[in-house]
């Protein structure tokens, strides 16, 4: 029996409609493409939705010292000097003008007083700088995004009659498999996931804007459809990933009641005022201030204090440390006995700003508390603990195009599966301007590169057929393994060996457990038929889940240092050797992974004139800062 395959023609395919793709897609279709969309949940239900701090831009709205070059140095340093270096210059560059535009497609961001976009601060950003919307950024982002989206359809139906006829979104569907031909992109295949019928659409130029991969993690902040999918997509087609081992633990994450482990709390709590403590009341932050970071922030809480009313004369409150800091310190804390029962610390807003205040600064935080913990926030602390939040690591990609690196040619990623731009670790905000600064790149070079192609390359009908077999293939097997639970023992083995402290011995036993996991996997089963089966579609997820957890547990255990979202207890320093290296992940003949290490490209010299030389001294080694000279 023939397998029914609904067939399209695109010009650009952008697979994912978080922040990333709908930019990439606009942009894309703005340079006169036909362009689809495709969500593998509904349409405008992206992580993006989910951010509530905001996306950061040097606008100097709020401080008019700062310029691309401090958020610029802010981003170096909080990724430890690992960034992508021309990554973190555009999208310094470019974050204002992103933002400004996303105003003239409609959105709404919070006001200044004298009517300039609001900003405010977060955790390693030197001034107030991130744009939000109350604590609903994402979503304002999304709507606006979407109803440019609409609006151009609405502009080719009144051309064309027909809303479709240049930009078309497909949601609800999943991508599994790149098509090829020899090493250039023809398109892509997957099913609809509520009727579990096949589509085939083919393209010359594909954009990868998945998002991340924390469903591999049993405490995980990311929701279900984060399961690595671009990032095995990308390898699958022959391009690479690169630096997989930083993985970012936010450090608030609510820790109870079980049922909502790892939600998140977000930062803005800790930016309006909120401070940690431990169990025994103590403001534990001061006593984790790396030497780094020791000029930038205050050494006593009278100082930290004063900071949130006079920043310009005081230094930051230890809190606001970056991410990887603030979540090591609490692990360190609830690890020495001085952490609560279910295993996390402290966050109290409610003894530092009035009720109502904290009902009208994070109102969705109240709520959360209120609804999921039945903890009033504004009487009680609440109760927070680290959880896997976001992907450093990702696609190699060209900074300028967001072109794939790799055997692959008409592949582009941007945003969250795209690596890079943030280094061994992102700093808060910094996620919602760079999709929208490399989304934008991303859309606009897809589109240039299937403008400057000749012939298109073609679908064959061999590599459909494989998609076919290998999306059926756990429907086949009558006595195939059950999915949710591969799922978790795959979660186990990551957050219990590949989690936020790492150690040699545990590391190489997370490569066995993950070499038996995949052996498990290629014999995962799905009762029932295609139509909505969570079951098989889990099991397809499982097999990208997995070739992206080796990479993490390979690279992991590959760098000898910590730094930023890697930590090894056995390699407590950071290493200026290991800074000369990134690691690059590709798949061989046999479909398993090979690691390569590579040299991080060295930063334009007026860049790293944007830093004092006892800066540089904590992350370069002794024959870079001879050249600096
Ligand atoms: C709770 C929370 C709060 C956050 N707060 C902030 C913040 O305040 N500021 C900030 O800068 N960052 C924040 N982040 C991080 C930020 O939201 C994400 O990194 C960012 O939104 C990722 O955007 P994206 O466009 O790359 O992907 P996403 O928004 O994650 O979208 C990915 C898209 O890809 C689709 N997809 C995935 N796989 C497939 C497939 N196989 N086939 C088809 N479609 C697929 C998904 O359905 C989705 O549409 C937060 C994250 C979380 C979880």
């Amino acid at each position: 029996m023939t397998t029914r395959i609904e067939r399209h023609h695109y010009d650009v395919v952008v697979i994912g409609a978080g922040g990333a793709g709908l930019r990439a897609a606009i942009e894309a279709r703005l340079a006169g493409k036909r362009t689809a969309i495709i969500s593998k949940s509904l349409f405008g239900k992206a992580h993006t939705v989910m951010a509530e701090g905001g996306a950061a831009a040097a606008m100097g709205n709020v401080n008019s010292r700062d310029n691309w070059m401090v958020h610029f140095r802010d981003t170096m340093r909080g990724g430890k000097f690992l960034n992508n270096f021309r990554m973190a210059e555009l999208h310094a560059k470019e974050a204002p003008e992103r933002i400004w535009e996303l105003e003239t497609y409609g959105a709404l961001f919070d006001r200044t007083k004298d009517g300039k976009i609001s900003q405010r601060n977060f955790g390693g950003h030197e001034y107030p700088r991130l744009a939000h919307v109350g604590d609903r950024t994402g979503l304002e982002l999304i709507r606006t995004l979407q109803q440019k989206i609409v609006s151009l359809q609405q502009e080719d139906f009144a051309e064309t009659g027909n809303y479709d006829a240049k930009i078309r979104v497909f949601s609800e569907t999943t991508i599994t498999e790149l098509l090829l031909e020899g090493d250039r992109i023809a398109g892509a295949f997957g099913y609809y996931r509520e009727s579990g019928e096949f589509i085939l659409l083919e393209a010359p130029a594909v954009v990868l804007a998945t998002g991340g991969v924390g469903r591999s993690y049993k405490v995980t902040s990311n929701s279900w459809e984060y399961t690595g999918d671009g990032h095995a997509l990308a390898l699958r087609s022959g391009a690479t990933l690169i630096n997989m081992e930083f993985l970012q633990f936010h450090p608030t994450g609510m820790v109870w009641p079980p049922s909502v482990k790892g939600i998140l709390v977000t930062e803005s709590v800790r930016g309006d005022g909120g401070v940690l403590k431990n169990t025994d009341g103590k403001r534990f932050m001061f006593n984790y201030v790396p030497d780094v970071f020791r000029k930038q922030y205050a050494e006593t809480e009278e100082e930290a204090d004063r900071w949130y009313k006079d920043p310009d004369n005081n230094r930051r409150p230890p809190e606001l440390l970056p991410r990887d800091e603030v979540a090591r310190a609490i692990n360190s804390e609830v690890k020495a006995g001085r952490g609560t029962k279910a295993g996390g610390v402290l966050l109290d807003i409610a003894s530092r700003l009035p009720a109502e205040e904290v009902q009208r600064r994070p109102p969705s935080m109240y709520h959360q508390f209120k609804e999921l913990a039945d903890v009033d926030i504004t009487k009680e602390p609440m109760e927070v603990g680290p959880t896997c939040h976001y992907v450093m690591g990702g696609v190699e990609v060209d900074p300028d195009s967001a072109a794939a690196f790799g055997r692959v040619e008409g592949l582009f990623a941007a945003g969250e599966v795209s690596g890079g731009m943030h280094g061994s670790n992102r700093l808060g905000g910094n996620s919602l301007s760079d999709l929208l600064v490399f989304g934008k790149r991303a859309g606009e070079h897809a589109a240039a590169y299937a403008d400057a192609l000749g012939k298109r390359p073609k679908v064959t009908t061999g590599d459909v057929e494989r998609a076919v077999d290998a999306a059926l293939a756990p429907l086949s097997r009558e006595n195939g393994e059950n999915p949710y639970t591969l799922q978790q023992d795959l979660q186990a083995v990551m957050g219990d060996l590949v989690g936020i402290i790492r150690r040699e011995g545990e590391l190489t036993d997370a490569l066995k457990r993950l070499q038996e996991l995949k052996l498990r996997v290629a014999n995962v089963g799905a009762a029932g038929g295609r139509r909505y089966n969570p079951g098989w579609h889990l099991a397809l997820d499982l097999r990208n889940m997995l070739i992206v957890s080796e990479c993490t547990a390979k690279a992991a255990l590959e760098r000898e240092e910590s730094r930023g979202g890697h930590t090894r207890e056995d390699f407590p320093k950071m290493s200026p050797q290991w800074r000369l290296v990134n690691l690059v992940c590709s798949l061989d003949e046999a479909g398993d992974v090979h690691l390569e290490r590579k040299p991080v490209p060295a930063m334009r010299t007026e860049l790293i004139q944007l830093f004092e030389r006892t800066e540089l001294s904590k992350y370069m080694t002794d024959e870079e800062l001879t050249e600096v000279e």
